[in-house]
């Protein structure tokens, strides 16, 4: 079963060293970003979520919409376990697959081949699983012979393409994403959008932070509005 439990969870930012008496007046007034915490002399907080209470059950595709700052990102990087909460809990059911940064834990000098057992590694999947994949993967990359070469050889696009081709290559529970990525020249991105859709199919619960409410409209069947790090509205479409 996939499941995610969020209860009064807050994430601070402390700011150390900066100018903290006019960057709290000139926070305070942004309409952007988190919400100002508190301060001393030395230490300005931002909080960017805000007592959050959220219970994802399976089957939901749910959308995060909310301006710039609003605290998407950061929700995204709670659920991928990159941020632990600075109050309350957070607690996930479910093999967990974060497409936040399909480059992640890859290798300069290792070669295409060997940096998807690399990139195994930091999606919690041995080598041996790995290479049962590798075929398909190389196939859905469109790498050929590239995949011989170490990546520093790859264009920024062909690197994104190997690692988006190994982010889909993985069964989530969970699937996280932050807006549609966008990989590639024309041709992938019309293979890549159609692979995105088959993950997200297969996801038991997906999170997509986007700007575009049409996206999310289309792929989700919940959408929450974040402003200043708070929930303000929780909709099923
Ligand atoms: N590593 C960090 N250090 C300090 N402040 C941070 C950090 N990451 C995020 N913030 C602050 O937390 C708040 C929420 O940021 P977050 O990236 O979650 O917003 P977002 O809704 O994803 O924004 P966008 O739509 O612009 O991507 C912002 O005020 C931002 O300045």
């Amino acid at each position: 079963m996939a499941s995610i439990t969020l209860r009064n969870v807050s994430i601070d930012f402390p700011l150390y060293g900066t100018p903290n008496r006019s960057l709290k007046s000139s926070l305070i007034s942004l309409g952007t970003g988190g919400r100002f915490a508190a301060s001393s002399r030395k230490l300005t907080v931002i909080r960017a979520l805000d007592d959050i209470n959220l219970d994802i059950p399976a089957g939901c595709k749910l959308g995060l919409l909310g301006h710039n700052g609003s605290g998407k990102s950061t929700l995204l990087k709670v659920l991928a376990g990159v941020y632990a909460p600075t109050a309350g809990a957070a607690s996930m059911t479910g093999h967990v697959a974060s497409l936040l940064d399909v480059s992640l834990g890859m290798d300069d000098e290792a070669s295409g081949y060997e940096n998807i057992l690399l990139r195994g590694v930091y999606l919690g999947i041995p080598p041996s699983a790995m290479r049962s994949r590798m075929d398909s993967i190389a196939e859905h990359s469109g790498l050929g012979e590239y995949l011989n070469l170490p990546i520093r050889t790859y264009s920024s696009g062909m690197r994104m393409r190997l690692g988006f081709a190994i982010s889909t290559s993985v069964e989530a529970d969970i699937l996280l994403m932050d807006e549609w990525l966008s990989v590639g020249d024309a041709a992938f991105q019309e293979k890549a959008s159609r692979r995105l859709e088959e993950v997200i199919a297969k996801a038991r619960i997906l999170v997509l932070a986007s700007h575009q409410p049409e996206l999310i409209e289309r792929v989700c069947n919940r959408v929450i509005r974040l402003e200043h790090g708070r929930v303000v509205s929780d909709e099923i479409l």
